[in-house]
């Protein structure tokens, strides 16, 4: 029997910005099927880490495998073809104000595939009720709740059919009742659809509920400082980055260094 091999894999990939380093030498793979969640105090770089991954910004070094095809140096068509695996929901993703849902879903469609007008609305609406939204294909933005808009962005993310959802903070500004219904929706489309999530969040309910396997990044360390199951690192570990985290403990006054701190 065939192993499964991980539909992403990131090596020894070290980003940032200009001179600055924000991301060193992180190294995992991410199965198929899998919600795995990049999570970390505010700062330490799981944005950054996010947008290399999807090819916005090149790496200072190593690579990202999709499906073992390097996006870092593919170009052209073929690097058009890997990105067009992904769909991405940007933490200030919004919406195009002017236009309804389903002219919002519509403009992936529209921008690229050769699809007739009526097929482009068929596939628009069915992805907004997948997201529970078929009742408001016509309305603005602007009518919607932060919610609602989340789900729009979401259903605009699958408008190519993606295999892999990139989702930056989609609980960013909920309400505690949306978010859960965010983290919901999550969970329906990844076991109906068996989309691979990758979700950049530090919202500890979220994480609970959706994650299969989270990696935690810290800023003092600039690397992954611990992965693996939420709820094990959350009841077992000794680490203090993860305690920090998932207990919401102070990091002054800790006594620890960073000798201390062993990853996992
Ligand atoms: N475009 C940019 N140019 C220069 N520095 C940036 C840029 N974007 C982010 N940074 C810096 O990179 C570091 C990591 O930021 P990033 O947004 O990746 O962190 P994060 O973990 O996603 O934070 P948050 O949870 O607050 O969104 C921060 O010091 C930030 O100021």
């Amino acid at each position: 029997m065939t192993a499964v091999q991980p539909i992403i894999s990131v090596r020894n990939l070290t980003c940032g910005y200009d001179d600055t380093v924000v991301v060193e030498d992180v190294s995992f793979d991410i199965m198929p099927g899998e919600v795995f969640v990049i999570l970390g105090g505010s700062g330490c770089g799981k944005s950054t880490l996010l947008k290399n991954m999807i090819g916005l910004y090149e790496p200072m070094a190593g690579q990202v495998l999709i499906d073992g095809r390097d996006l870092v140096a593919a170009n052209g068509r073929e690097r058009d073809a890997i990105i067009r695996r992904f769909g991405v929901m940007y933490q200030m993703g919004a919406l195009f104000g002017s236009m309804s849902l389903l002219q919002n879903v519509m403009l992936p469609l529209e921008e690229f595939t050769d699809l007739p007008h009526e097929a482009m609305v068929m596939v628009a609406r069915s992805k907004l009720a997948m997201v529970n939204l078929e009742n408001s294909l016509y309305k603005l933005p602007a009518a919607l709740s932060g919610g609602m808009k989340k789900r729009a962005a979401i259903a605009r993310a699958m408008a190519l059919d993606p295999t892999i959802l990139f989702l930056d903070e989609p609980g960013a500004g909920l309400d505690p009742i949306s978010s859960a219904e965010l983290d919901e929706l999550i969970l329906s489309l990844s076991q109906a659809l068996g989309i691979t999530f990758v979700i950049v969040t530090h919202e500890l309910a979220s994480i609970y509920k959706t994650a299969d396997r989270v990696i935690m990044l810290d800023k003092e360390v600039r690397t992954i400082v611990a992965q693996g199951d939420p709820r094990v690192l959350r009841d077992t570990s000794e680490n203090i980055y993860v305690k920090r985290f998932f207990h919401r403990m102070p990091s002054q006054g800790s006594g620890s260094s960073q000798a201390d701190c062993a990853a996992g």
